[in-house]
């Protein structure tokens, strides 16, 4: 028997409208955002694929759009586990600042390399910064070292892969599992299903709102390479905006 995971990045942001640098900052979704999480939530009735647990990061655009699908398809009553391991990479000195904007500052190699880069992470922010997230009570749990200034993506592989083997392996045995989580996090994880190599993973965008299904074996590897989107034409779409992002 294959176990059903399924990946759901959360709706358009109301950062991602405005085409800022994100990260670790708590934005909510944005009217687009919630209309996406609550298509994402018909998809998976429609598709027969009803979560018996849900796994969201600690931020609220993955929150909200976990609730709005799963109340569209009558699961609200679902187990729910959140972590910051599976939170938006954190991104350093760039949070909140314009996405075109520092294209145009430091040239397009730059900001490619902070965006898409396996192992280069941004500058890092200053703890006491106004988008930096150090002193929040979410991560007072944390030890200092532990909470991020700047995270490229080998940096979220290495603390998403423990809550992956931890936590939803383990629910993957006999439930169908929802991730609702974020670009970032969930690039680390496809990347992790799929072996994708580090000199092609910067080509892997993820879309917003989309359901992506995963058939894995009893070794957790996927039984069709790259998953299955609920919706490939918005997935199609949604993945050359997400790529194209800053150069307007
Ligand atoms: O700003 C961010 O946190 C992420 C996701 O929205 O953006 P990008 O796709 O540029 O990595």
């Amino acid at each position: 028997m294959t176990a059903k995971l399924i990946l759901l990045r959360h709706g358009e942001s109301e950062w991602n409208a405005k085409n800022l640098f994100t990260g670790w900052v708590d934005v909510d979704v944005n009217d687009k955002g919630r209309a996406e999480a609550i298509r994402a939530g018909e998809l998976l009735a429609e598709n027969d694929l009803l979560p018996d647990v849900v796994h969201t990061s600690v931020l609220k655009r993955a929150i909200t759009t976990a609730n709005a699908a799963l109340a569209t398809a009558d699961r609200s009553w679902i187990p729910t586990k959140r972590s910051w391991r599976l939170n938006e990479r954190h991104y350093g000195a760039l949070q909140g600042l314009d996405k075109s904007a520092t294209r145009e500052k430091y040239g397009e190699e730059q900001f490619m390399i902070w965006r898409r880069s396996y192992d280069t992470p941004p500058p890092p922010i200053e703890p006491d910064a106004q988008f930096s997230q150090f002193d929040d009570p979410r991560y007072a749990g944390l030890p200092p070292e532990a909470r991020p200034l700047t995270e490229c993506l080998a940096d979220v592989v290495v603390r998403m892969l423990p809550y992956w083997y931890d936590e939803i392996v383990p629910d993957l045995r006999t439930k169908t599992v929802l991730v609702a989580a974020h670009g970032n996090s969930l690039r680390a994880l496809v990347k992790h299903l799929d072996r994708i190599s580090d000199a092609d993973i910067p080509q892997l965008n993820i879309p917003t709102g989309i359901p992506l299904l995963y058939e894995l074996d009893d070794d957790m590897r996927p039984v069709t390479e790259g998953g299955r989107y609920l919706d490939p034409e918005a997935a199609a779409e949604s993945i050359t905006a997400v790529a194209n992002q800053g150069k307007k």
